[in-house]
């Protein structure tokens, strides 16, 4: 795992554009751990879900709450992961409020998606915050989604897309899609008037951060190679979802940090059934 900081370029580059690449976050080694354990996990697939876009082409994701003492929970409480969003979080301008009031990096949810070679469906243009909203989180700049290469992803095989700087644009109404929930196509439209499409392409171990109101969504696979990623999404501990239905309150939870070099050397494998707290889908106000 990488060992800098992030620099205050960095910094300003998330605040301007609403999302940040680093690249080769993870080694060739950590990668492959996760690999080879999220695609022999029992515990990933038994709790798949699965989403259809409209055309009919279904994703498969597996998304829990509490983060515990496997591979995944290893690396979302890696201390370079929290450092780096902790960094992100808020902005400049308010960082030294939410600290005072208490505002520790808490873990929201991770979700392991599963893109499937020709089979891994499209993801409408949305804001996480879209969502987020409805569990009655107030606070958009403190929240953000971490996206975790685990295969590389490119045009071919569905990476997401982004539209740079669209989180300026504050919360936009989303409404039904098929069976996900997309950010009005207007607004979409008009964003894109003025504002670039980016392409997030990455490879095995890149990172990329994003703010929980970007604009983004992704295409189908249609190659022949899967298309795994792990998004981990952060809140702080002054950021109340008065409607997060998660028994586990993780998301106001302060994380207990693990080292950097845990992914490697702690024995972990993959998700276990105690402890961590799956989505089941009727249970989740912002799929519905
Ligand atoms: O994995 C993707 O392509 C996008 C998924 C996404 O944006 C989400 O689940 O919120
Ligand atoms: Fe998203």
């Amino acid at each position: 795992m990488t060992t800098e900081s992030l620099t205050s370029e960095q910094i300003q580059q998330y605040n301007q554009d609403g999302y940040l690449i680093v690249r080769n976050f993870l080694n060739t080694d950590e990668v492959e751990k996760l690999y080879h354990v999220a695609i022999e996990d029992n515990m990933v697939s038994k709790n798949a879900i699965n989403v259809n876009d409209s055309t009919g082409k279904r994703s498969k994701l597996s998304l829990w709450y509490k983060p515990g003492n496997d591979v995944y929970g290893l690396l979302t409480r890696s201390q370079q992961l929290i450092d780096s969003v902790d960094a992100l979080l808020d902005g400049e301008a308010t960082r030294s409020v939410a600290t005072q009031s208490g505002g520790t990096v808490c873990h929201f949810h991770s979700k392991l998606m599963q893109k499937e070679p020709l089979v891994g469906g499209a993801w409408e243009w949305h804001q996480d915050y879209g969502y987020w909203y409805k569990n009655e989180f107030l606070l958009p700049d403190q929240m953000m989604s971490v996206m975790v290469a685990i295969t590389d992803a490119n045009r071919e095989n569905g990476c997401l897309q982004v539209i740079k700087g669209s989180h300026k644009m504050g919360r936009v109404e989303h409404g039904f899609s098929g069976e996900q929930v997309g950010a009005s196509q207007r607004y979409v439209d008009l964003a894109l008037k003025t504002m670039e499409l980016v392409y997030v392409e990455l490879k095995a171990g890149d990172v990329l951060f994003f703010h929980s109101n970007i604009l983004h969504r992704s295409e189908a696979n249609l190659s022949d190679k899967p298309r795994w990623s792990m998004i981990s999404c952060y809140n702080r501990t002054s950021n109340i979802g008065y409607n997060d239905s998660a028994s586990s309150m993780s998301s106001i939870t302060p994380i207990d940090v693990v080292p950097n070099d845990a992914l490697l050397t702690w024995e972990a494998a993959g998700l276990s059934e105690e402890g961590a707290d799956f989505l089941a889908k009727e249970a989740d106000v912002s799929l519905k």
